[in-house]
C-alpha cells in the first residue's frame, strides 16, 4: 500500500474537528497511487478522501485545491475540496499539507471502449473551457525546464542508445517550445496527467457514465493540446508497443472537438506535442525509478513503456486532428 504517512483514527477524529463534516465512521488507506498518501474517509455526513501531500508544498498547493474548487463550481465532475470552519481548504497533518475532498462515484476503467473515450474527451474539453476564468497562475511544473533539470540526473543509468534518444528529443522539444508555433497554442489550466487511472466511471462497462476526474496534483497552466496528447497517449494505444487503437483515438478526439474545436495551429503542432507528452512521462518514470522513496509498498511505473511510445510517435506520427 502506498501509504507514506500513516494516519490513525485518533488523528482523523482530531482533523475532523476543524470541519463541519460530522464525525469519523471509518478510515481506510488506499493502495493505488505513487505520489500522495490517500485514505477513504467516511463520516456521519458523507464519503470523502483524505490526501496528505508528500511532495507538494503549502506554497504550491493552493493552485490545485482552488482549481478543483473552481471546476466543481462550474459543474465539471471533480473532487470538491472541503472548507474548514476557518474558511481554509488546506491544512496540516503530521507536519505535511493535507486536504479533504469529496469522494467521487465509480472506478477507473483499465480497458476503455469507445464510450469511455467519448466521455473522457468531452469532459476534458469542458474542464478546459471552465478553467478560462480561473484566476490563479502556475505553470505545469513537469514541463520542459523540469526535463532539462532531471535528464542529466538519469543519464548515467541509461544505455548509449537510450541516452542518444532522450538527448535528441530534448533538443527537438527545446526548439518546439521556443517556437512561434508553440506560443500560438491556446492554453490555460490543464490536468496534465489524465491517464485512465485518473478518470472514474459509474455504471457498467457497456453503459458507463462519467464519475469524474481525480488527481489534479500535476495540473498547471499549459497548452491545452499537451493535456489532450497526454491523455490519448494512454487511453488510445495498444499497451504492448504504444501503437494507436484508431477507433478509440477517433472517438476521444471527436468528442473533445465537439465541445472545443481544435485550432489550425493545434493541428499543425499535434505530432510534436504527442512526442512532448511521451517524453514527459518517460522522464518522470525514469526519475521515480532511480530515486525510490520509502513507503509501506511502492511499485514505480515501468519507464521503458514511454520510451516505446516516444519511439512510436517519432516513427509513425499520428493521424491528423479532426
Ligand atoms: N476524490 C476521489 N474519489 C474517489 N476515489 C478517489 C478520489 N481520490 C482518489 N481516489 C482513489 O484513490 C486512488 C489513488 O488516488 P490518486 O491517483 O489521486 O493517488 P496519487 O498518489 O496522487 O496518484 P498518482 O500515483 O497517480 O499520482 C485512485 O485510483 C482512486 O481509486
Ligand atoms: N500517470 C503517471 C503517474 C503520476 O500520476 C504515470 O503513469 O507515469
Amino acid at each position: 500500500m502506498a501509504v507514506f504517512t500513516p494516519v490513525s483514527d485518533k488523528d482523523a477524529q482530531a482533523l475532523l474537528t476543524q470541519y463541519n463534516l460530522g464525525s469519523l465512521v471509518s478510515l481506510q488507506g488506499i493502495s493505488a497511487g505513487i505520489e500522495n498518501t490517500n485514505y477513504f474517509l467516511d463520516t456521519t455526513q458523507g464519503r470523502y478522501v483524505l490526501t496528505i501531500f508528500e511532495v507538494l508544498t503549502h506554497q504550491q498547493l493552493p493552485f490545485y485545491i482552488e482549481l478543483m474548487h473552481h471546476l466543481a463550481q462550474h459543474s465539471v465532475p471533480v473532487p470538491e475540496p472541503q472548507t474548514q470552519r476557518n474558511g481554509e481548504r488546506l491544512t496540516t497533518l503530521h507536519g505535511k499539507p493535507c486536504a479533504i475532498v469529496s469522494r467521487l462515484r465509480g472506478r477507473h476503467e483499465s480497458d476503455p471502449g469507445v464510450t469511455h473515450c467519448r466521455l473522457a474527451g468531452a469532459t476534458l474539453a469542458q474542464a478546459h473551457l471552465a478553467g478560462r476564468d480561473f484566476m490563479l497562475q502556475q505553470p505545469n511544473l513537469r514541463s520542459l525546464p523540469w526535463w532539462q533539470e532531471v535528464i542529466p540526473k538519469v543519464l548515467p543509468f541509461l544505455s548509449a542508445q537510450q541516452a542518444a534518444l532522450i538527448q535528441a528529443e530534448l533538443a527537438t522539444q527545446t526548439r518546439f517550445f521556443a517556437s512561434a508555433e508553440h506560443a500560438a497554442l491556446p492554453s490555460g489550466p490543464a490536468h496534465c496527467d489524465l491517464f485512465r487511472d485518473n478518470v472514474l466511471f459509474d455504471g457498467d462497462h457497456e453503459h458507463p457514465s462519467m464519475g469524474g476526474f481525480i488527481d489534479f496534483y500535476f495540473a498547471g497552466c499549459d497548452a491545452w493540446l499537451f493535456d489532450v496528447a497526454v491523455a490519448v497517449n494512454d487511453w488510445c494505444i495498444h499497451r504492448a508497443d504504444g501503437s494507436w487503437q484508431p477507433e478509440l483515438l477517433q472517438a476521444w478526439l471527436h468528442a473533445y472537438a465537439q465541445v472545443r474545436p481544435f485550432t489550425p495551429e493545434e493541428k499543425q503542432a499535434w505530432p510534436l506535442m504527442l512526442r512532448a507528452a511521451a517524453m514527459r512521462f518517460w522522464v518522470s518514470r525514469l526519475y521515480d525509478f532511480y530515486r525510490p522513496r520509502e513507503a509501506e509498498t511502492l511499485q514505480p511505473h515501468d519507464p521503458s513503456h514511454f520510451e516505446r511510445v516516444l519511439q512510436a510517435r517519432i516513427q509513425a506520427g499520428a493521424p491528423q486532428l479532426p
